[in-house]
């Protein structure tokens, strides 16, 4: 597949040394990736609000190998939210947490962790006014994820979850999660997983997104639609019609970057529109995912590294 070259083109460690010292680069990839650290961030947040959206806040850090480093992300995640309240704009953020840049798969021990250090991070995001949405990692993580969450959720009922449309679980997932109240944003998911356990054809994955967005809509959840895909939206809209649903029960949510005039119109109609803007050291990562999803992108990617200068 187109996405999976890509994805191996950009893993060489020509094309990422070329990418991270090449200013053209650097340039294409500040359109997704707000910068590597804080003060990089908040301009870029500060500059959506005042758009007429709300953001939330997404850490690329580097992969976890030691609890000392979900530590030192656990500050991270800390200091993010003293920031955003700081600087007042907590009412107009989330912050989406991932709990493997907590330890998540550092066995028993990085499990027990990553749950402790969330439920400081949720009790301190709480208390300063800023949401949190926990990421949704790969399949091997869903199961832990989820059993987190719920502790997390039970402690500050305004955590939300984030479910994969591609995994045939999902729907029975949400059979149990779709409870009043619950903040649950519906993703097709960026993971590739084995037919056993994942839809793998672009139609399933939508069929499955639109059965599952239904569920959410005829439910009483607040649901977070993440989706670039015009289709998908224009569904949600169609739903959110005939449910008469009351506008703080749903929003959309995009990434920084992708459809910025979507992001806006769907602002200006009277939506919660919502932009998850990334930031940190793993940039290059996540930039070659957004990459996969979008491989026309790519050759501009190309020509800004070994083109003519
Ligand atoms: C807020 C948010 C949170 C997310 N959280 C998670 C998570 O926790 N776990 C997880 O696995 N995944 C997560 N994702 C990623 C998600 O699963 C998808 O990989 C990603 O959003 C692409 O899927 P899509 O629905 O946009 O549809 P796609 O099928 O990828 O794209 C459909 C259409 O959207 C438009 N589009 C998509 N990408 C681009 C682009 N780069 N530039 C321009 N147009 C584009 C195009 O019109 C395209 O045809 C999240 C996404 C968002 C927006």
């Amino acid at each position: 597949m187109m996405s999976d070259l890509v994805t191996r083109w950009a893993q060489r460690d020509r094309v990422r040394e070329a990418a991270m010292s090449t200013s053209a680069a650097r340039d294409l990839v500040a359109r997704y990736v707000a910068g590597q650290d804080l003060d990089d961030l908040i301009p870029v947040l500060i500059s959506l609000i005042d758009k007429g959206l709300l953001v939330s806040v997404g850490y690329l850090g580097d992969h976890v190998n030691t609890l000392e480093q979900a530590a030192a992300n656990k500050d991270v995640y800390l200091t993010i939210v003293r920031r955003l309240s700081d600087e007042g704009i907590s009412s107009s953020s989330e912050l989406s947490l991932r709990l493997s840049r907590l330890g998540q798969r550092l066995g028993a021990e990085g499990r027990h962790f990553a749950l402790g250090a969330a439920r400081t991070i949720c009790r301190a995001a709480s208390n300063a006014g800023v949401l949190v949405t926990v990421d949704m990692g790969d399949y091997e993580l869903v199961e832990p994820t989820l059993r987190a969450w719920e502790q997390l959720h039970q402690d500050i009922p305004a955590v939300g979850v984030t479910v994969q449309a591609a995994l045939h679980r999902t729907q029975r997932d949400l059979s149990d999660l779709a409870m009043p109240g619950r903040r649950i944003r519906l993703c097709k998911g960026v993971f590739r997983e084995p037919k056993q356990v994942a839809f793998r054809n672009r139609h399933e994955i939508d069929l499955a997104f639109v059965r599952d967005l239904r569920m959410l809509m005829n439910s009483q959840v607040i649901a977070l639609v993440a989706s670039h895909d015009p289709r998908m939206i224009s569904i949600a809209e169609e739903l959110i019609r005939r449910t008469g649903r009351p506008p703080e029960s749903y929003e959309f949510q995009m990434l920084h970057g992708v459809r910025p005039m979507e992001q806006r119109r769907l602002a200006d109609v009277g939506y919660r529109s919502r932009v998850l803007v990334p930031f940190g050291p793993g940039w290059y990562d996540y930039y070659t995912q957004r990459l996969a999803e979008r491989p026309a992108n790519a050759a501009l990617f190309a020509r800004s590294l070994f083109g003519k200068r």
